[in-house]
């Protein structure tokens, strides 16, 4: 018989237990044993709870901690530091640890891999990335086979929502992202979803496995889409494109890596102009696979909860390796690269006249009061050093890298 504890009873930890639950006779069937969640933890004890009888609820993570019948733990709190001590803990303890909790698992990416190694026990993080989608695992095992030189990703689902419904329906930024918070696809802090943080994290946790080198959070530029307007939409849809927050990064053993988190333009006929709403998208080539694309919902109650309740069944079955991730110091070539980009700011003679000296504008149009540059061959690095030389707040503009 094995026994799990729940470590948060959100949106993720409730379609944790309510797939468990339902599923619970199937899952005995599989894994040819009787199991329970015993014990499940929340910050506020006092709320009402929908929960069957004979399950604990506690505020007391060490009466877990300290209860040698847990096999497994199942982190999904959100919590940084708290979470980080609790998924350590338990790996001390000798308890197997499945997580969903991104800013873990990147922050701490090495140490809790060499934690779960060093006392022999499983630490999974499917749900981490890309919501339900069979992600993690599948690049795990590729890894193996291929070498991999750059993977792209729609990776958030709040943003992905909030960018799709734009479009459609013209709505502003703010209102989609009550719905967003309201539908659970939210972080507790939305500043998270919508500057590109979550996205970043994402991406720091699928580049560490895809090329096994250590590009850190602060190494991956990025930027959200709190900044982007309704006249951002209209202009680019006469143009036929849209807009995705895309989480892009590249590998070359010789030269070093290159790791961004940007709003990037697509045409209507780009592939990853079809992932709309809480969806998300990963692609990546292998150099024996070929090129592989994974789709499905990215956020959201269920499929995340899935995607945990796999993480559990392959501990049950075990159906995973416990292995350490020596990731490799390489070189960040960020700076080097150029491409075209939009910009949308007030109008300023100034940056137009310096943009036009450097033979970087390739159209500039006025649109509502608003300058619309579109700008070649440059570096995202120098656009903004411009923006800052004639003191353009971050908040008065928006930027989007056009192609990817
Ligand atoms: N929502 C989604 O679609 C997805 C979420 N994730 C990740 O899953 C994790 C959980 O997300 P979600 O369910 O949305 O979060 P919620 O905010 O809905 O739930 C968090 C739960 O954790 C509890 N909690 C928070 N801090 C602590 C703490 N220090 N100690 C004990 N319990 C705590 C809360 O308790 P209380 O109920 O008392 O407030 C609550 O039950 C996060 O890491 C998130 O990034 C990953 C993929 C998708
Ligand atoms: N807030 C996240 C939840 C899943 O990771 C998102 O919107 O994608």
């Amino acid at each position: 018989m094995k026994n799990i504890a729940i470590l948060g009873f959100g949106t993720v930890g409730q379609g944790v237990y309510e797939i468990l639950l339902e599923r619970r006779e199937k899952i005995k069937e599989i894994i040819n044993q009787d199991f329970y969640i015993k014990t499940i933890l929340v910050n506020d004890i006092n709320k009402e709870r929908d929960i069957v009888d004979g399950i604990t609820l506690t505020n007391d993570f060490n009466i877990i901690l300290n209860d040698p019948e847990i096999d497994i733990v199942v982190e999904l709190t959100g919590a940084l530091e708290k979470g980080f001590e609790y998924i350590s803990k338990s790996l001390k303890a000798g308890k197997n640890v499945v997580t969903a909790n991104k800013s873990v698992v990147s922050a701490y990416f090495k140490e809790l891999h060499s934690t779960a190694l060093e006392n022999k026990v499983k630490f999974l993080y499917e749900a981490s990335v890309g919501g339900g989608i069979p992600i993690i695992k599948p690049l795990r095992e590729e890894i193996m086979l291929n070498d991999i030189e750059s993977l792209q990703g729609i990776l958030n689902g709040t943003c992905n929502y909030i960018l799709s419904r734009m479009f459609k329906e013209k709505l502003s930024y703010k209102d989609i992202l009550k719905d967003a918070q309201e539908l659970g696809y939210a972080e507790a802090d939305p500043t998270d979803d919508v500057e590109g943080l979550d996205t970043m994290r994402k991406l720091r946790i699928l580049s560490s496995i895809a090329f096994g080198v250590d590009i850190r959070e602060e190494n991956i530029d990025t930027f959200g889409i709190s900044t982007i307007e309704l006249c951002d939409v209209e202009y680019l849809e006469k143009n036929n494109s849209t807009i995705k927050l895309l989480a892009t990064s590249t590998f070359d053993k010789n030269k070093g890596y290159t790791a961004f988190v940007e709003p990037t333009i697509v045409t209507n006929e780009d592939y990853f102009s079809t992932v709309s709403m809480a969806f998300n998208s990963i692609s990546f080539e292998g150099s024996n696979v070929g090129p592989l694309k994974f789709y499905g919902a990215g956020a959201g109650k269920l499929p995340t909860g899935d995607a945990v309740c796999r993480d559990i069944i392959d501990i049950f079955l075990d159906n995973t390796s416990i292995e350490d991730f020596h990731l490799k110091e390489s070189t960040s070539l960020n700076h080097e690269i150029k491409g075209s980009y939009y910009l949308r700011t007030d109008i300023n003679e100034d940056l137009i006249s310096d943009l036009k000296n450097t033979n970087n504008l390739e159209k500039n149009e006025t649109v509502d009061n608003n300058s619309i540059l579109i700008l070649k061959n440059i570096s995202k690095f120098n656009i903004i050093d411009l923006l800052k030389k004639y003191n353009i707040d971050e908040k008065e503009y928006f930027l989007a890298k056009i192609g990817y």
